[in-house]
């Protein structure tokens, strides 16, 4: 990644070091009437990268691209990898977090399993020194992980608008 963006591996790497990883099992039982309820509301991961095993294989992640809700299919044995709110700070804006939800069907239940990776609990994250230059200023304010966390778990999961709250404002 780091290679991919011309950055210092320490830009990122470092942040790593004594990184967390926190994991969610999460069981979506059927439902008679799946379009009138929510499995997971749409939002993006908090942390950096998510690993995410469609355990069952039952459809119902779905990720959001140009305005629109796509399936993610799943395959066996195959994980699907998702990037958080922290990469897209860190990244500024270059990797996007993704937008997504999970919906129910009315057949059978829906189990999956998904693997949070986060920077340590005491870093200040922001966009990565290199990567804001003359030509592209940051786009995100710094914070520090812990404050990031306690923001994201204290409001709804709402799309992406938590990240916005870190978005620097151009008058
Ligand atoms: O159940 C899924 O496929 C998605 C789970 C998810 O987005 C999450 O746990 O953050
Ligand atoms: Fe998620």
């Amino acid at each position: 990644m780091t290679k991919a963006l011309k950055i210092q591996p320490s830009e990122l790497v470092d942040f790593f070091e004594d990184g967390g990883q926190a994991m969610r099992m999460n069981y979506y039982p059927p439902c008679p009437q799946p379009e009138q309820v929510i499995g997971l509301n749409p939002h993006s991961d908090a942390g950096a990268l998510t690993i995410l095993l469609q355990v069952n294989e039952m459809e119902g992640l779905q990720i959001r691209k140009d305005g629109m809700w796509i399936p993610i299919k799943p395959l066996k044995d195959a994980y699907v990898i998702n990037i958080g709110d922290m990469l897209e700070i860190m990244t500024n804006g270059i990797y996007r977090s993704i937008e997504h939800r999970a919906t129910i069907n009315s057949e059978k239940e829906r189990i999956s399993i998904a693997a949070f990776h986060s920077p340590r609990l005491d870093a200040i994250i922001g966009p990565a020194p290199s990567l804001v230059t003359p030509k592209s200023s940051a786009v995100f304010n710094n914070i520090s992980v812990q404050d990031f966390y306690k923001g994201y778990f204290s409001r709804q999961l709402e799309g992406k608008s938590y990240i916005d709250v870190m978005r620097i404002q151009n008058e």
